[in-house]
């Protein structure tokens, strides 16, 4: 049994750091249009349209090549001898050095930001990350984090081609990541990939789903992203630069509690396909909800976080799920063939639905979604669309729609002008769906658009049509790619 004290936060900033630097970055090179010198990082299906010709900086073979970002691939988010096979994350990073030579190693300037707390990281306070979460209904083994890199790809090409015409592009990085799997008929643990007897990467069960990704989260907050902006200002941060693989002290690489009052300009994205979608807002919900403890990666209300970060300011579905007992109820038209097929992946990830026995938020907010007055039953109270309660406060911080007050002010946080203007900000959903995908029908979008319909003061809904069958999206990764980006230079 795994244990996950607040989510996964285990404090340990030495075990942190020791996971972080287990793998070394490698270089991703630009995808090559024709016969693939030296691409050989698996980008083949992106695109490639634009010109990154003043961004040529790598040698493969005696031939340039431009090295568009970097990868750390496979970094275990729990402490290395605890983390499953599937408790890792990939993170890319775009390569903001075009002088740079050596295509083994990013610049440690090009680092979005030095771990290590030397502010003389690129990581600009305007930058935005992308996370990502897989989608494969909580078990196909053949959907991994890996399934993010088209769209990875497609994303570091956009900020080389940004950084080569105009500047400085906002995308800090982007980050997929793995959790662990339910059992899948077809494909049995001990046969297919990641294998292994009793893998206990491929028997999980909710809530496990969520606390790997809380877990995730949580390691990137301490780690590496989404820091407030004065890292680097803290004593505390400044011993240790001995490089990767220079041992932490235990308490070096916490970074001390705000206690200033600058800006926080960092902002994230949070995306998901399908069951990731899901994931993507089950992660902002209170962990309370699944009987966890610690902390959401929304604002949360009376959490125990304290590290000054922001919750994401998007959240972003892909042909997500929102709404899976309303499905197997009802399917929709053209869409009845699946009901045994979503009730069995369902039941493997949730169990049987039954009802609620406690232990999730009180209902209320302005009515409810799926079970009346009482907390529904499993498969309600864990889809967005149908949970109990003002999930939207657990995402952003202050009182549910029905307490909030009329003209935006948030209780709590704020402390100067910057951070007010931050928290009057609406939340924003962005809703992708394909009206060819044969697995989600576009209802799920709708009762998910529904749901938020009774929190637009709080929450902007934008609702895109993507094309192509469910998993297109992942595949081919630049519409993925395009939306995604878009967010990032808005927001
Ligand atoms: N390939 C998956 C099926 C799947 O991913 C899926 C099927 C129907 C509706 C949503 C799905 N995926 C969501 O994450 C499987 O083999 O279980």
């Amino acid at each position: 049994m795994q244990t996950y004290g607040e989510n996964g936060v285990s404090g340990d900033a030495a075990a942190d750091w020791s996971a972080w630097a287990s793998v070394p970055w490698t270089a991703v090179f630009a995808p090559s249009t024709g016969a693939g010198a030296g691409a050989g990082s698996g980008n083949s299906k992106v695109n490639v349209n634009g010109n990154v010709s003043g961004n040529v900086n790598g040698k493969v073979d005696g031939a340039d090549v431009p090295i568009i970002g970097w990868l750390k691939s496979g970094v275990p988010y729990l402490p290395p001898e605890k983390a499953a096979s599937l408790q890792t994350l990939d993170v890319w990073i775009p390569n903001l050095q075009p002088t740079a030579t050596d295509p083994t190693a990013p610049d440690p300037s090009s680092l979005p930001l030095d771990p290590r707390g030397d502010s003389s990281g690129s990581s600009s306070s305007s930058s935005t990350w992308i996370i990502y979460i897989h989608g494969g209904a909580w078990r196909d083994p053949r959907i991994s984090s890996a399934s993010f890199a088209p769209a990875a790809t497609d994303l570091l090409l956009r900020a080389a081609r940004t950084r080569a015409s105009s500047g400085t592009p906002k995308l800090a990085g982007v980050v997929s990541l793995n959790y662990r799997l339910s059992p899948h008929p077809s494909y049995p643990p001990s046969s297919s990939p990641p294998s292994g007897p009793n893998n206990p990467s491929r028997q999980a069960r909710h809530p496990d789903h969520i606390a790997d990704v809380l877990a995730a989260l949580a390691f990137l907050r301490r780690r590496l992203l989404l820091l407030p902006d004065d890292h680097g200002d803290d004593d505390d941060d400044r011993d240790g630069h001995g490089g990767e693989n220079a041992s932490a002290g235990a308490s070096g690489r916490r970074r001390s509690r705000r206690s200033d009052a600058r800006p926080r300009r960092q902002r994230w994205i949070l995306a998901g396909h399908s069951c990731g979608a899901t994931l993507a807002f089950q992660s902002v919900m209170d962990p309370s909800r699944w009987g966890l403890p610690g902390a959401s990666a929304g604002a949360g209300a009376g959490t125990e976080k304290d590290d000054g970060i922001l919750p994401p300011a998007a959240i972003v579905g892909f042909n997500g799920l929102y709404d899976l007992a309303g499905f197997i109820a009802s399917p929709p038209a053209g869409y009845a063939h699946l009901r045994e097929a979503y009730r069995e992946f369902v039941t493997a990830a949730f169990g049987p639905d039954r009802p609620v026995d406690g232990g999730g938020k009180e209902g209320g907010g302005g009515g409810g979604g799926g079970g009346g007055g009482g907390k529904g039953t499993v498969w309600t109270a864990v889809c967005p669309a149908t949970a109990e309660g003002s999930w939207v406060a657990e995402w952003l911080g202050g009182g549910g729609d029905d307490q909030h007050d009329a003209d935006g002010e948030r209780k709590g946080r704020a402390n100067n002008g910057e951070e007010e203007e931050e928290e009057e900000r609406k939340g924003v959903v962005v809703l992708v769906q394909s009206r060819e995908d044969t697995l989600v029908p576009w209802q799920q979008l709708e009762a998910m658009r529904e749901r938020l319909e009774r929190e637009r003061r709080r929450v902007e809904v934008r609702v895109l049509e993507g094309g192509g069958d469910h998993d297109d999206v992942w595949r081919e990764g630049d519409r993925m790619a395009e939306v995604l980006w878009e967010l990032a230079e808005e927001l």
